[in-house]
């Protein structure tokens, strides 16, 4: 499948993420609380160096959920059985989600503070 052209290349992405958002309830709940971000951003209007930083911290969150659930429909595919290795490499996954999770909750909370002007 290598060599397909950039249009049907962006078709696959998109189709990789129509897929993920069917299949993985925390990256549906991850892109809700992104929609609920781009609205705080819209009704507080920061400077852009916060929209910058917040569109960084959002992505990250968003990429690093993706790559999760990619790694464990792979994992799922390979290795249906129970296997410890596996179950370690999906809850490490698992902990890349929760600290680009943790991540943006302190983000979000600097945003908070600097716009209460504390
Ligand atoms: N094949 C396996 N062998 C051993 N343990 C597994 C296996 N599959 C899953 N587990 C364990 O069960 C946990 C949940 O796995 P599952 O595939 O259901 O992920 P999930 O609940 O969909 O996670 P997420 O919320 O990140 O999508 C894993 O983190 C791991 O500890």
């Amino acid at each position: 499948m290598k060599g397909q052209s950039f249009y049907k290349r962006v078709g696959f992405a998109l189709c990789g993420l129509k897929m993920a958002a069917r299949r993985e309830k925390s990256f549906r709940t991850h892109l809700v609380a992104a929609a609920a971000v781009l609205i705080v951003l819209y009704v507080t209007q920061p400077g852009i160096i916060w929209w910058t930083i917040i569109a960084l911290t959002v992505g990250f969150v968003l990429v690093t959920e993706l790559l999760n659930t990619a790694f464990e429909t792979l994992a799922d595919q390979l290795c249906p059985e129970e296997h410890s290795g596996i179950g370690a490499a999906k809850d490490i996954a698992a902990g890349a989600v929760l600290v680009a999770s943790l991540i943006g909750i302190i983000v979000g909370l600097v945003f908070i503070l600097n716009w209460i002007g504390i």
